[in-house]
């Protein structure tokens, strides 16, 4: 994330085509608060001290609400990137939320279960008293799931002496997570590879499509593009890629990969394997990088053959990426609009732990469905075939949070 430490060139061209005080760019993109906490860790061979991150972009239209990440590239600048974006996300889909993300820098596969329960409790318990339901309400990203949530759970509940379910998102269904959240950001992302595909007259479902990152988000929207009728040539981890023109057996390798404890580009039952940059260079209808940040950068984006680019990562292409990309003509599906599944259907657990309903699938996707397409429509009305979808996202977004900004007195 060297290139594209935040949305800050975004967020200042759009303050200037808002007309706006450019003052506020300030306000905007200095961080409500930014902690680091020291977490000794008691391992085997002694303690290990690990760091701990929580920043709190802005809450101007609600509670802060964002991921926790557990990646031994986390770092508090990491955070403050994320954390605006998150205000931007939750702000274009018009959900009453502020922006946050927080996280460890760990490698996750290097601890074993015992020692990541000690580390999310006692992340917990140095973040208790900015968590809470009102305040500040974390949620899975990178490294972290349904476990870590619960482990949140627990060490808030202990640290308050009551009942909290609203206090993190994305926690398992027996805990009052809600249905749908495991799946939620990679069939949103879906959603929007489909109507963007056809605002640009592709033939979809009939596409090819590769995917960068086979973790959650990546799995899930593979499983929904392929559900739908795409063919899915591609996909990758860290270690490298799994390759076939004919369209690969997404179940089938994920099933693999779990069982036999391998990288995707082990599973050569289901294709070959290739390096992670051929991946981003395959002649591919859609690109989807569902991984790291700063994937897509001035190296590798000439490379790039796809017609569509869908953000399914945060921040996964660098400003100058960007440039090389628009020049080619591709289109990219912003981040704040391609990923943002994943919090709606947060903010509709956030609804059900504080009313005590429970929903249906059916409920949980109609109302995730909604709110997605009234983000996409808006989108689409603002951009006017002239501006990017990246440029009309940060508009709509920014002048939502300048207006609640100003309504409250802040600016
Ligand atoms: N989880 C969520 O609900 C949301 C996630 N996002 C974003 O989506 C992205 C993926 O998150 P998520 O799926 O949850 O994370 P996971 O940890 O579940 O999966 C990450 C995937 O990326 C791969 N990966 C990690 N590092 C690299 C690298 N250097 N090069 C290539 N691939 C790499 C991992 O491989 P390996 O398994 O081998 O390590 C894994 O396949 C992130 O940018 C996250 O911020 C956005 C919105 C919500
Ligand atoms: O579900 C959430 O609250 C936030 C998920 C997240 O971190 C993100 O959208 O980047």
């Amino acid at each position: 994330m060297s290139q594209r430490s935040c949305g800050t060139n975004y967020l200042s061209w759009a303050l200037d085509y808002l007309g706006m005080d450019e003052r506020l760019c300030a306000y905007l993109t200095t961080p409500y608060r930014e902690i680091t906490v020291e977490l000794p860790l008691l391992r085997k061979n002694g303690i290990v001290v690990f760091k701990g991150y929580r920043v709190q972009h802005n809450h101007a239209r609600g509670p802060f609400k964002g991921g926790i990440r557990y990646h031994p590239e986390m770092n508090l600048a990491h955070a403050h990137a994320l954390a605006e974006l998150m205000t931007w996300k939750t702000a274009l889909v018009n959900i009453p939320f502020g922006g946050a993300k927080g996280g460890i820098t760990c490698d996750p596969a290097a601890l074993d279960e015992v020692e990541r329960e000690m580390l999310t409790k006692l992340y917990t318990r140095r973040m208790a008293n900015l968590f809470g339901p009102e305040s500040d309400i974390p949620a899975p990203d990178m490294g972290t799931g349904p476990q870590e949530m619960a482990w949140i759970y627990d060490a808030y509940s202990g640290y308050t002496s009551g009942h909290h379910p609203g206090v993190v998102t994305g926690k398992p269904l027996q805990l009052g997570g809600s249905i749908g959240r495991i799946e939620a950001t990679g069939r949103g992302v879906s959603l929007v590879t489909k109507w963007a595909a056809e605002a640009l007259n592709m033939s979809f479902p009939d596409v090819t499509v590769a995917i960068q990152g086979f973790g959650n988000v990546g799995v899930h929207t593979a499983r929904y593009l392929k559900q739908v009728g795409c063919r899915i040539i591609a996909v990758s981890d860290v270690d490298g890629a799994l390759y076939n023109q004919a369209g690969l057996d997404i179940e089938a390798v994920r099933k693999t990969c779990e069982e036999k404890k391998i990288s995707v580009n082990q599973a050569l039952d289901y294709g070959d394997s290739i390096k992670q940059d051929e991946l981003l260079a395959l002649d591919v209808a859609i690109l989807i990088p569902a991984a790291i940040g700063d994937a897509i950068h001035e190296d590798n984006a000439p490379k790039v053959k796809a017609r569509l680019i869908v953000e399914a990562a945060n921040m996964p292409i660098t400003h100058e990426g960007e440039r090389i990309l628009t020049s080619n003509g591709i289109t990219i599906i912003p981040d704040i609009m391609a990923n943002a599944g994943g919090v709606t259907v947060s903010y509709l657990e956030w609804i059900q732990n504080r009313s005590g309903l429970i929903w249906n699938l059916e409920e949980v996707e109609k109302k995730t469905d909604h709110i997605l397409y009234q983000a996409w429509c808006a989108l689409c009305r603002r951009r006017q075939n002239e501006l990017s979808y990246r440029q009309a996202a940060y508009l709509i977004a920014v002048e939502r949070v300048a207006q609640s900004s100003a309504l409250r007195g802040y600016i």
